[in-house]
Formats: structure tokens, C-alpha cells, sequence
């Protein structure tokens, strides 16, 4: 059994996949901090070969679950952000500053898409870009929907948007404080995307395939205007190009890939951005 690691800021997430079959056979998440209790929604290490980690947590938490699981298990393989990788070239100054969950990302939208605007709804929102060749632009970071809550302090950060909320019903003016601040902060975060999205296809002169990952994704998505494809697994799809193990992965298969979507074209982009200039 393989197991994948995405350690966020807030969450941890796991799966185990099956070496021989490629199928994914159990996922859960525990709450990132430095020590990985027994009894907590933990996969049993025993059945465990290789693990592979991508982590933007502190360092010492990295350390840690390292430390731990090579007591454990045979090979362990952790993502680091680097200047180029499976034809990317990383865009940052200083490529190890590039957040590893993004650069994961990047590299499996780049593998599955050719270039891709990368777009992961997690405790942050990172947007960011790569051109069909693989020069990866950088990207664009907000708080996430959670953090925008909370910083907010209006005593609404447990009133999570409800993901199946329409995402019209989400633009109406709120009448009372727990719709203003969920409506409010669902709107900044789509306009940004979406804006952001037209600006830099504009910029570049070019439609990229936009793909969405993160704990956010499902209810980000119904308020991005472009077609795009939700891909909860992107960053181990990352994980998988860096790493191949099995059989499919070395076949440069990533699981729960979607299907790529068609982008707009570019007139639309613009005549779009246009518009919206004239208001
Ligand atoms: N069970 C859950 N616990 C916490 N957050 C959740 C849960 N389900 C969905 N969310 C949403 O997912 C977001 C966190 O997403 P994700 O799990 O991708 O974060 P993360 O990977 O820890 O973030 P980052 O990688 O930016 O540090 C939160 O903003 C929250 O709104
Ligand atoms: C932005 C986050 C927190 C998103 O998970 C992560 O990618 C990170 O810590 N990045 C380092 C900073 C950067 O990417 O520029
Ligand atoms: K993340």
C-alpha cells in the first residue's frame, strides 16, 4: 500500500492507494499539529511500503511525521518545490519559497492539461498559472473562505457556507450578519478568481484550462463563471507525477484525473474584461 500525505495548514489529509491495482482504498484527515496521536483517524502503517508527503506545514511538524513514519516504512519520498520539474519551470525568484502544495498542483495540471491555471481552495486560495511549454508565471494567494471568516471576528467563523448553497442564492444581499459575512466573502473570493483569470489570459493572449482543488472547491466552483474541472486529488495527482510507484502512475496516470475542460475563447475573455471596465 502507498500512502499520500498533503499536510495543509489546517488539515492533514491521507489516502492509501493500492500498489498492485491503483485503486484508492481508504482516505481520511486529521487536524495538522506536531504529533500524530494513536486511536485518531490515522491509516494502520503496517500495510504500508512507500509514503509520499507534501507538506506547507512548520518544519518541526514535517520533521516529526518523517521521524515517525521511517520507523515504519520502507521508502519515504517528500516533495520539495524546485526550479524545474516534468518540464515546469517555477516562476518564483526563489523557487523553494514556492509554496510545495502549489508546485504539487502545478505539475499535475500541467501533466494532465499541458498549461492550467491551478486554483486550490484551502485555508489560503492560490491561484496560480502555467503556460502550454511549462513556464509556470507564479500566482496570486488570498485568505480562504474560513480565514476571511474568522479575521472578520463578527462571531460567524462556525457557520460554514453550506456546499450545497446555489451559488445565486450566495449573491444576494445578506439581511442578516451570518448571510452578509458568507455572501460577502463567497463573492470576494469568485470575483477574485474569476478576475484574475481574465486578467492574466488577457495578459498572456491565451485560454488555460482552469482546474480547482481544496476543501473549498465544491462551492468555489458554482461561482466560477469559466468552464473548469474539480480535482480533489491534484495535489497527489503532483505527488504521483514526482513520484511514480505503480504500474499506471509510471504510464504518467494520475487517479481521480478529470476530463480537461474546454476553455473559452480568448475573444470572450476579453470582450468580458471589457465589460466589465464599462460599469
Ligand atoms: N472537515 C473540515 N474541516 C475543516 N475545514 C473544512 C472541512 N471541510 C471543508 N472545509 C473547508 O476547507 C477549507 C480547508 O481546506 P483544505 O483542507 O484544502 O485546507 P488546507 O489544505 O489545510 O489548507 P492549506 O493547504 O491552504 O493550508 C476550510 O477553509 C474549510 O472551509
Ligand atoms: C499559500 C499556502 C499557505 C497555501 O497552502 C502554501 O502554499 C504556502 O505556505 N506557501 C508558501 C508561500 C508561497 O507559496 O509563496
Ligand atoms: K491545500
Amino acid at each position: 500500500m502507498i500512502l499520500d500525505l498533503d499536510i495543509g495548514n489546517t488539515l492533514s489529509k491521507w489516502r492509501l492507494k493500492d500498489a498492485e491495482s491503483s485503486e484508492i482504498r481508504s482516505r481520511g484527515a486529521v487536524w495538522t499539529r506536531e504529533e500524530w496521536r494513536p486511536g485518531a483517524d490515522i491509516p494502520d502503517l503496517d500495510v504500508v511500503e512507500a509514503v509520499r508527503i507534501s507538506s506547507v506545514a512548520r518544519a518541526a511538524v514535517l520533521e516529526e511525521t518523517v521521524t515517525l513514519l521511517r520507523h515504519k516504512v520502507r521508502h519515504v519520498y517528500v516533495a520539495h518545490s524546485t526550479p524545474e520539474a516534468l518540464g515546469v519551470v517555477n516562476g518564483y525568484e526563489e523557487p523553494s519559497r514556492l509554496g510545495v502544495d502549489r508546485w504539487m498542483g502545478a505539475l499535475a495540471g500541467y501533466q494532465l492539461a499541458g498549461g492550467c491555471c491551478a486554483v486550490d481552495c484551502g485555508s489560503a486560495i492560490t491561484i496560480d498559472f502555467v503556460l502550454p511549454g511549462g513556464v509556470h508565471l507564479g500566482g496570486f494567494i488570498i485568505p480562504g473562505l474560513r480565514l476571511m471568516k474568522e479575521s472578520l471576528k463578527l462571531g460567524t467563523r462556525n457557520v460554514a457556507i453550506d456546499p450545497e448553497s446555489e451559488a445565486d442564492a450566495l449573491l444576494e444581499p445578506g439581511r442578516r450578519t451570518v448571510d452578509a459575512v458568507n455572501h460577502g466573502i463567497y463573492m470576494a473570493a469568485v470575483s477574485a478568481i474569476n478576475r484574475i483569470y481574465s486578467e492574466v489570459c488577457d495578459q498572456q493572449g491565451i485560454t488555460l484550462p482552469v482546474l480547482l482543488t481544496g476543501g473549498d472547491a465544491r462551492v468555489v466552483s458554482r461561482g466560477v463563471q469559466v468552464p473548469h474541472a474539480v480535482w480533489p486529488d491534484m495535489v497527489y495527482g503532483g505527488l504521483e507525477a514526482s513520484f511514480p510507484l505503480t504500474f499506471t502512475e509510471r504510464a504518467g496516470k494520475m487517479s481521480g484525473a478529470p476530463r480537461v475542460p474546454e476553455p473559452v475563447s480568448l475573444e470572450k475573455i476579453r470582450a468580458g474584461l471589457a465589460f466589465s471596465m464599462l460599469l
